[in-house]
């Protein structure tokens, strides 16, 4: 069988460097072409599958180009609300061939912990998150928290748990984090740091707190190259590695 050819999109940045390596160390794929800042899309035009790690302010228009080219894409660039998620969608309906997968982190470790909280989350109306991160992180707080976040919201709303409350009365701006839903999120970014998530659920005389630990980019490679393989036979929009894992 000929490898898969694929494009990397970021290719000169911290994951799209890692990508490429990971790519041409793996069996039966290849790299077809490598896209930065200010490059041309039109080098990607041979690739069967692009991976983009690029920006939040870059990640639309690299999609609808690789769409309207009919190319699959494998995407972990940040930033996608629910608005961008339903424009995607709605570029694949003349496409129905391609397959998308746009997840908000590829480290197994990092897919089980959502999953873990998503499952505690009816039995615990109190939660907040921790995401620490590298200081050239340019989003906060991270895609990964905002998508734990959401999904503790959605599990407690299937359950019918109301969030719990709590006696703040006077707050320094920002000290209580950002909210998610109604969930409360901390971010903190710090040279030495990687990519770490720390979910904090409360309830009666005790807690439970679930951590991952990204300590190098490599962690997230496993699952990008899976997401290479897999996301040619899922056409449409996957959003989540958890889809891919079956979990
Ligand atoms: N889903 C996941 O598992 C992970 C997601 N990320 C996300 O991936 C994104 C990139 O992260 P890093 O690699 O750390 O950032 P980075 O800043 O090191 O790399 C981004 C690269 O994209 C390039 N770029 C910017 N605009 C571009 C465009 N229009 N076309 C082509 N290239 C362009 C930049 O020049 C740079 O080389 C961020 O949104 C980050 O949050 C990062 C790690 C894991
Ligand atoms: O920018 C990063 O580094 C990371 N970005 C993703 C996010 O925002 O969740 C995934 C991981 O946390 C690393």
């Amino acid at each position: 069988m000929s490898p898969i050819r694929v494009g990397v999109l970021g290719a000169q940045g911290r994951m799209g460097a890692t990508v490429v390596q990971a790519v041409e160390g793996a069996a039966g794929m290849e790299i077809a072409a490598t896209v930065d800042a200010g490059e041309s899309l039109s080098a990607l035009a041979g690739a069967e599958v692009v991976v983009d790690f690029t920006h939040p302010d870059a990640v639309m228009d690299n999609l609808r180009f690789l769409v309207e080219q009919g190319i699959h894409a494998v995407v972990g660039t940040t930033g996608f609300t629910g608005e961008r998620l339903e424009t995607v969608r709605e570029w694949l309906r003349s496409k129905p061939e391609v397959g998308v997968l746009i997840a908000p982190n590829f480290a197994l470790g990092a897919v089980l912990a959502m999953r873990f909280a998503q499952q505690a989350a009816r039995f615990y109306a109190s939660a907040e998150i921790i995401e620490l991160h590298h200081n050239r992180k340019a989003d906060a707080p991270s895609g990964t928290a905002a998508h734990t976040a959401e999904l503790i919201a959605q599990a407690r709303r299937e359950a019918g748990v109301q969030p719990g409350t709590d006696a703040t009365t006077s707050e320094v701006d920002g000290a209580r984090g950002a909210l998610i839903e109604d969930v409360r999120v901390h971010s903190v970014r710090l040279p030495g740091l990687v990519a770490h998530e720390e979910i904090l659920f409360g309830g009666e005389g005790e807690t439970l707190s679930i951590r991952h630990d990204s300590l190098d980019r490599v962690s997230f490679m496993a699952g990008v190259l899976l997401g290479v393989r897999e996301v040619r036979t899922r056409p449409g929009l996957t959003v989540g590695l958890e889809n891919v894992l079956d979990l």
